[in-house]
């Protein structure tokens, strides 16, 4: 497979430039992301980082590459600090909620895949839980103690991290702050070494424990992704995503292991990649700080999912985006005005189903390159529409820039190119948002927050008390009807563009 338009340039965390894009193999990119830690509800920031890597294998399919992607599930491992000290969070969570580790996991995991959907995310090739890889995990622990990369002390199996070349490269080789954080263990030899295998702690009471040949005990969170990722891609291959914390440690970390278990300097992925943090006003978004926003806070208060997948996109993936009510208010609005544009499209003209339903026999959804699928959608179209497709393409193709790409998309509809060209464009630039831009109507949008105890003909009735009230200057009545929609937690909109008119409450 040949890739389509401009060449793709992605920006690698190893080398801190913008590379353009050589997959190993042509004929099919290999994507690791590493997973979420299951032990409570995503907050947004984590949705964010997944909305950045399906936005990535979304454009490699769209640009004509396949993709084998693989996103693991982390339920043992992960400690409650980065940096190696703690403890396991899933045994935190279950201990705190009173139910076994697997129920926590089971229960999250399904949230997560649910928000992931309706995200509008893509599910990954294969989703690799880490219980589920304990033996390789050992078998790859071995291995690296055979090769003299780890030595053993009360605690656990601890790697050695000098020895490979070039620890820490991936984090710009930051001793000082870093290296701080990384819990001080008597014996270990070096601040940055860590943990590959915990062992239960004389009188220890885990729920979940393997044995091993150090001892009973769990894998540490970092050889998990070092062993799925070698196991399911091969010991080289494209490119590996995760948010920008793991830049620090846990990729550092992996890629240490996979070093020592390649025996050589190769790192595991050619191009490493990483999502900035979604921020509130007191920083980084996190579980840890309690009081995160999450999706279903969200959609609780009136916000369709996708709204924030074009929150997302309206930003770089490399930049900090901060949170705000405000900020989701604005981009549901845009949302809307993206969706009732395309309704007045559809009304005017009908996009062969055709041209659309391939993609879904073409199995998109696994990972199959879009080619000829984005052919159908963009053959015959004409010189300006094609020009628009440039533009799309370009803004994507350099370092996934969405936030380039969606004036592209603005600018379409508002041109004067032929309704079925503007729909033909919409769609093929859609497999590459995952906006559903031409599923998604007025009807689906009108997502009913959980405080409105009125109906929407109430609320309509009240509008409309409330207009004719105002039409004979009855400006007391205008503002009982406004006070009782209010108290319903219904915004009203005057004025609102997109006669909307009411929306639910966003601002604090
Ligand atoms: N605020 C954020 N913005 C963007 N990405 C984030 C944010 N917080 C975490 N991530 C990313 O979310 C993904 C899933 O992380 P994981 O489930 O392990 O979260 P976590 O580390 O337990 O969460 P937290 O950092 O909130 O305690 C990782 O790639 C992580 O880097
Ligand atoms: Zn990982």
């Amino acid at each position: 497979m040949t890739q389509t338009g401009a060449p793709l340039t992605l920006f690698n965390s190893l080398t801190r430039e913008i590379e353009e894009f050589r997959p190993i193999d042509p004929k099919m990119v290999r994507l690791y992301s590493c997973g979420p830690t299951v032990y409570s509800t995503a907050h947004l920031g984590n949705l964010r980082a997944y909305v950045f890597t399906d936005t990535l294998r979304r454009v490699l399919n769209w640009k004509g590459y396949a993709t084998t992607h693989v996103i693991n599930i982390t339920d043992v491992g992960h400690l409650t600090s980065d940096a190696d000290a703690g403890d396991d969070k899933m045994e935190v969570a279950a201990q705190k909620a009173g139910i076994t580790i697997w129920d926590v996991a089971a229960r999250y995991t399904q949230l997560f895949k649910g928000d992931l959907k309706a995200l509008g995310i893509l599910d990954p090739s294969l989703w690799s839980v880490a219980t589920d890889h304990v033996q390789d995990m050992i078998a790859f622990a071995q291995v690296l103690e055979d090769r003299g990369a780890t030595y053993e002390l009360d605690g656990g199996l601890y790697f050695d991290v000098t020895k490979v070349p070039d620890y820490g490269r991936l984090a710009g080789h930051q001793t000082g702050p870093e290296v701080g954080r990384i819990e001080a263990v008597e014996g270990k030899r070096h601040p940055a070494d860590f943990a590959i295998w915990r062992k239960s702690a004389p009188g220890e009471n885990r729920q979940m424990e393997w044995l091993s040949p150090w001892g009973p005990g769990a894998p540490g969170w970092h050889l998990e992704c070092s062993v799925m990722s070698i196991k399911y891609l091969g010991e080289q291959f494209d490119i590996h995503t995760g948010g920008i914390d793991h830049r620090e440690i846990h990729h550092c970390n992996e890629i240490a292991q996979n070093q020592a278990f390649n025996d050589t300097a190769r790192t595991g992925a050619n191009v490493w990649m990483h999502n900035n943090f979604l921020v509130d006003r007191t920083g980084k978004m996190s579980k840890s700080k309690g009081g995160v926003a999450t999706l279903g806070a969200l959609v609780a208060r009136g916000v369709h999912p996708l709204a924030y997948r074009l929150l997302c996109l309206g930003a770089h993936y490399r930049s900090e985006l901060e949170f705000s009510l405000d900020a989701v208010a604005a981009a549901l609005t845009r949302l809307k005005r993206l969706v009732i544009a395309i309704a007045t499209l559809k009304a005017e003209a009908t996009l062969d189903e055709t041209l659309i339903r391939p993609a879904r026999e073409a199995g998109f959804g696994k990972g199959a390159s879009l080619d000829w699928q984005r052919k159908s959608l963009e053959d015959g179209l004409s010189g300006p529409a094609l020009a628009f497709v440039g533009r799309f393409d370009a803004a994507l193709s350099g370092d996934l820039m969405t936030p380039q790409a969606l004036p592209t998309l603005d600018a379409v509809l508002t041109s004067d190119l032929s309704t079925q060209e503007k729909l033909r464009l919409v769609a093929s630039f859609d497999l590459a948002l995952g906006l559903g831009l031409l599923a998604l109507d007025r009807r689906a949008l009108s997502v009913r927050p959980e405080g409105v105890d009125l109906a929407d003909a109430d609320v309509e009735a009240l509008l409309d008390q409330r207009q004719q009230a105002r039409a004979t200057k009855d400006f007391a009545s205008a503002d009982a009807a406004r006070d009782q929609i209010k108290a319903a937690g219904v915004e009203i909109m005057d004025g609102d563009p997109l006669r909307w008119e009411w929306r639910p409450q966003l601002s604090d």
